[in-house]
């Protein structure tokens, strides 16, 4: 007799999962291998930003009270005492009636307080660039980049938990991290499961498909920063299945599996976790697609088994839900989860949803606004919509048939993400 499952919300299965979710600890590696890792610790300034006065322009660095009576008619003049470039730090002090000549980026020289731009001055002839001739006022601080103006010395940049994009590496860079702490990065299996699996390369054979759900779950989990193994595909044997399961585990964090989760003669996936003693977190969710994704995890090796389902559509659904949070918060990133938006519905979905529906769609911003429409057949069977998809429309269960104009949620794929799950 098939158990009966009890079904659980969504959002209760994502909080099973994610209040037991840890993050890996850090480790310190050169900024150089750091590109999309995420921080393990809050970079704070140890110094000014910029760290000294400094020209922002090529020209002169100067007295300003000097100018106060400059004009067309009656130019101030200058005695140029010394040049500098970016780099160099001036030997003279300004005074009174003398100029420094400065490149852009140059320490401001003691004794100016200000700078005019090369453009603003004319050379007297004869002098060989010795003197020159400002022929308006300038006021104290014209044209000076601060020292600190930019980022104070103590101020906190980057929480941990950040993507370490290009942005973040310049900020790693200013303040000298050579090498960065990041966390570490979970090991993840995969094994898709069923007999009629063929591998990509092998041509189509009667009554089997090629295995698209475990190139698509390598990719979805690179893209959380998690190292993704390919661990090969099972026939629908039990014995060999276990056999491969239990072996997987000793050498990943965590296994997700695709396929054999629901109540078919050989879904053999609930029997694994039985047989392996893990504790099963739920294995049947008030979702469409990805009803029976079902979440178990060995207690004392702290070791989580996602079984997603066989379903392209509800494959990728279930990860994106369960395991891709899960593994993000492995990395201690603070945005785990898909971020969510309105949007309004630019199609009817007279469909109605006795469970929380996420439909595969395709959102486009117009005129201020945000557009979904589903795209392909909503099946949970159908694989080829994934494709365009960019989006998750949520409807809610227990809702009747929406119409075009309402306005609805969506969970965008390749958003920020956020650091609450809300549907
Ligand atoms: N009588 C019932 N039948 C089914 C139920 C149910 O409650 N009662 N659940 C349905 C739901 S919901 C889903 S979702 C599917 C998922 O079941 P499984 O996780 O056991 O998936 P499989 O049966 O192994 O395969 C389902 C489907 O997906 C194809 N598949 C499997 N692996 C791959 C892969 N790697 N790449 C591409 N396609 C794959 C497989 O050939 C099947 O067509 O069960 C419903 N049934
Ligand atoms: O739960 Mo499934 O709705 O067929 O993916
Ligand atoms: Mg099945």
């Amino acid at each position: 007799m098939v158990e009966r499952r009890k079904s659980i919300p969504v959002e209760e299965a994502v909080q099973r999962v994610l209040t037991n979710a840890k993050a890996l600890e850090g480790e310190e590696i050169r900024i150089e291998e750091s590109d999309g890792r995420y921080l393990a610790e809050d970079i704070v300034a140890d110094h000014d930003v910029p760290p000294f006065n400094r020209s922002p322009y090529d020209g002169f660095a100067i007295v300003a009270g000097d100018t106060a009576a400059a004009s067309r008619d009656n130019p101030a003049l200058f005695e140029v005492i010394e040049t500098i470039g970016a780099g160099d730090v001036a030997e003279k002090e300004v005074t009174n009636g003398s100029a420094i000549r400065i490149m852009t980026g140059a320490a401001l020289p003691k004794g100016a307080d200000a700078v005019v731009m090369l453009e603003l001055t004319s050379e007297i002839d004869g002098s060989e660039g010795r003197q020159i001739a400002i022929k308006r006022p300038f006021k104290s601080g014209d044209n000076i980049s601060w020292q600190g103006e930019d980022t104070a010395s103590g101020s906190i940049l980057l929480k941990k938990g950040r993507k370490i994009t290009p942005g973040v590496k310049a900020v790693l860079a200013t303040f000298g991290y050579a090498h960065v702490k990041v966390y570490k990065r979970p090991v993840v299996g995969v094994i898709a499961t069923g007999s009629e699996l063929l591998e990509v390369h092998e041509p189509l054979e009667p009554g089997k498909i090629r295995n698209s759900n475990a190139h698509m779950i390598l990719a979805q989990i690179r893209q959380t920063g998690a190292i993704p193994v390919y661990l090969d595909q099972l026939k629908d044997d039990f014995d060999q299945s276990f056999e491969r399961v239990s072996l997987a585990l000793d050498a990943i964090d965590v296994l997700i599996t695709t396929g054999g989760v629901s109540v078919g003669d050989f879904d053999y996936l609930p029997a694994i976790y039985e047989k392996l003693g893990a504790e099963v977190l739920f294995n049947k969710v008030g979702m469409r697609p990805g009803s029976v994704t079902t979440v178990a995890k060995l207690k004392d090796q702290q070791k989580w088994l996602f079984g997603l389902s066989g379903n392209p559509s509800a494959c990728f659904v279930g990860f994106e839900l369960f395991a891709g949070p899960y593994l993000k918060t492995m990395q201690g990133v603070t945005n785990r989860f898909l971020q969510s938006e309105e949007a309004v519905l630019s199609v009817d979905f007279p469909k109605s949803n006795p469970f929380t529906r996420f439909v595969r769609c395709r959102v486009k911003r117009e005129g201020g606004h945000l557009y979904a429409a589903p795209v392909g057949l909503d099946k949970s069977n159908v694989v080829t919509s994934l494709a365009d998809s960019n989006a998750l429309m949520i409807l809610p269960g227990g809702t009747r048939g929406y119409k075009s104009g309402e306005s609805i949620k969506v969970l965008l794929l390749q958003g920020e993400g956020s650091d609450k799950f809300c549907l």
